[in-house]
């Protein structure tokens, strides 16, 4: 399998060469705990949106701060693996910081996307992307799916 986990060097390099190829960058970032219907569901319409499907991944560290010591259940390589082998994802970075913001100012991509949980004015990233021209996009959430009620159902019913 192609390994689609890029460090932040190589993943430039190949930006750099597909803003060369004219290809569109499309570019989303999360957590990725838990994989579920509406994570996959908007991924497959944010790679619809480009040529090319980049992933900022929250590492371990990251996640603990936003979302708490007990989080995440999997750990950074291995959300980053369940990622990579979705053929619609082109490129996952990981990235240790509190928000993706230097990330995205680095990649610049065409069109910032997050799912229907976030409003364009709370994306961070978004004046700096339409600022360059690009587009900012949120993406119908699938109610009823969160990493989050998965942990707490699986609580409850083992408990
Ligand atoms: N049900 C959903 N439908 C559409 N998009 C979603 C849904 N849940 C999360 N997303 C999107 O997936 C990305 C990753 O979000 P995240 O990993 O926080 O998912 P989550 O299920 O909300 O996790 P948690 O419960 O830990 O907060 C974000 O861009 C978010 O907008
Ligand atoms: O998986 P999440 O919680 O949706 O991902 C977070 O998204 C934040 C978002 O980009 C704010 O607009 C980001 O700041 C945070 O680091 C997580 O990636």
């Amino acid at each position: 399998m192609v390994n689609k986990v890029c460090t932040l060097p190589a993943l430039l390099q190949k930006v750099a060469q597909w803003k060369a190829d004219g290809q569109k960058l499309v570019f989303t970032n999360g957590v990725f705990d838990l994989i579920h219907t509406g994570h996959i569901t908007y991924l497959a319409q944010a790679a619809e949106l480009g040529d090319k499907l980049i992933i900022g991944l929250n590492s371990d560290a990251s996640v603990k701060r936003l979302k708490g010591e007990s989080r995440p259940v999997n750990h950074q390589d291995s959300r980053a693996l369940l990622l990579s082998a979705f053929f619609f994802i082109d490129a996952i970075v990981i990235f240790g910081e509190d928000t993706p913001a230097n990330l995205i100012n680095a990649i610049m991509p065409d069109i910032l996307v997050k799912g229907g949980d976030y409003t364009i004015e709370n994306i961070v990233g978004a004046k700096e992307v339409m600022a360059n021209g690009g587009e900012v996009k949120t993406i119908n959430f699938v109610e009823g799916y969160s990493s989050t009620s998965i942990i707490n159902k699986i609580r409850t019913q083992t408990s």
